[in-house]
């Protein structure tokens, strides 16, 4: 695994302590890889769902990092996103209708790939070290889909 899909992981499970689930008591943590083409640098914004006593005023983890990105100026060169959901769960957790949608806006659905985490166990969580990221194999402990194979056919900013 290379040291920038590492960093996006590790962000990613990061960004997943920070949720405010009382409600659903599930957990989102999302994160961004952000890269300039022309210095290389690279960015990792993070975010969590954030759940509300008005239920549906809840905002997912995905959308939370982009608007957290966007409001900050950073509406491009967004390469990666990160998602983990949940404890103990099996199969991935992949983002909403309403966030693929939101991610749409800023990029093209065949570059953008979407790296879905495994959730962690809890046994797991109480020694947990991102040490333990290293030894993840796609297929197993991640896949990853573009947002294209996502959301097919999608409608952009560009149809209008
Ligand atoms: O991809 C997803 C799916 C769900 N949630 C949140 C919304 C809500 O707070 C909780 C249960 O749906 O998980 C996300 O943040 N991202
Ligand atoms: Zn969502």
């Amino acid at each position: 695994m290379d040291s920038q899909l590492f960093e996006l992981i590790k962000n990613t499970y990061t960004a997943q302590e920070k949720a405010y689930a009382p409600y659903s008591n599930f957990h989102v943590g999302a994160s961004i890889m952000i890269k300039n083409p022309e210095s290389g640098i690279i960015k990792y914004v993070n975010g969590s769902n954030v759940e509300n006593a008005s239920y549906g005023g809840a905002i997912c983890a995905e959308r939370t990092a982009f608007v957290k990105a966007v409001s900050e100026g950073l509406r491009t060169n967004f390469v990666k996103v990160g998602v983990v959901g949940g404890e103990n769960t099996e199969g991935f957790v992949s983002p909403c209708g309403i966030c693929r949608q939101f991610m749409r806006e800023f990029v093209d659905p065949k570059d953008l790939e979407i790296v879905m985490c495994r959730s962690r166990t809890t046994e797991e969580k109480k020694d947990y070290t991102f040490e333990f990221i290293t030894k993840y194999k796609e297929g197993e402990d991640y896949i990853v889909k573009t947002l294209e194979e996502l959301l097919p056919l999608s409608f952009g900013p560009d149809d209008l």
